[in-house]
């Protein structure tokens, strides 16, 4: 049997009156996989255990067969973006992107410049590459956050609500862009939204939280068509997608 990416061996985190409860979760290499559920239900926590920013009151992670649960974030070496892109605004766009590689006294290698340029390319930001954080637009500014977060191969990339804070039209041509950079760079990505149709676009496996438990897992339409639950079935319908909708948005999806 492959080795699985990450595994999630019954996890238990306490923050203050919250609970993360008895989380498993497992993904293979190259998984899209989305997070949904509504707000407060732990997605950012999930997350951030996962980033090595919360600590574990119970169970343990595997990244790559091997045992992370103690390991602090700057060694576990996986890439994180925000709904905030977060970017540094004394940093150049190019200096922001090298900054992981920086810290890991990486920056003057050949080889990693050649790569900042390549992506540079790939997410249509290589003119951007003198301007400042201030002088983009969000969406700009999102591809920059996403390009840092992947420049220095990360094995798994976490992306919690990168596309939230932006106008519908730059979330579509982003979702394209992350559907694209998904495939061309081979990513692992674990996604947090509280879009379904987000998820429907992205994900080809989901994870419905609620309350800190996994309410159902699945494949984004299978989910929406057969709810396991109450809770979810509630929550999906708040979406106000009619099934005409949803099959119209899968084939813009297969489409592409
Ligand atoms: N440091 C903390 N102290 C106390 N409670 C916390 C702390 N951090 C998070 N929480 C609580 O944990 C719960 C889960 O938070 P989390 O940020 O994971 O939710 P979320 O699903 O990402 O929500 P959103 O969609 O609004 O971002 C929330 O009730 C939050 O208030």
């Amino acid at each position: 049997m492959s080795q699985k990416l990450l595994e999630i061996h019954n996890m238990t985190i306490n923050v203050g009156k919250f609970s993360l409860k008895d989380i498993n979760f497992s993904m293979n290499p190259g998984d899209y996989v989305i997070i949904l559920g509504p707000t407060g239900c732990g997605k950012t926590v999930f997350l951030e255990a996962i980033a090595g920013l919360r600590a574990l009151n119970n169970g343990a992670l595997f990244l790559n067969g091997k045992e992370i649960t103690h390991l602090p974030p700057e060694c576990r070496y996986i890439g994180v973006a925000y709904q905030d892109s977060l970017l540094y605004p004394f940093l150049s766009v190019k200096e922001n992107i090298l900054f992981g590689a920086r810290a890991r006294k990486m920056a003057g290698d050949p080889a990693i410049l050649r790569r900042m340029e390549q992506l540079a390319e790939a997410m249509r930001i290589n003119h951007l590459l003198d301007r400042y954080p201030r002088f983009l637009s969000g969406g700009e500014r999102q591809r920059v956050s996403l390009a840092r977060a992947i420049l220095t191969r990360p094995p798994l990339l976490l992306l919690d609500e990168p596309l939230s804070s932006l106008d519908q039209q730059t979330r579509h041509a982003l979702q394209d862009l992350l559907r694209e950079i998904h495939a061309t760079e081979s990513l692992s990505i674990i996604h947090v939204t509280h879009d379904f149709s987000e998820a429907l676009q992205l994900g080809k496996r989901m994870i419905v939280l609620h309350d800190g438990q996994v309410e159902q897992e699945g494949e984004p339409l299978d989910i929406f068509y057969h709810p396991a639950t109450e809770f979810v079935a509630k929550f999906l319908q708040g979406e106000n997608l009619i099934p005409g909708q949803v099959l119209s948005q899968l084939r813009f999806r297969e489409n592409k």
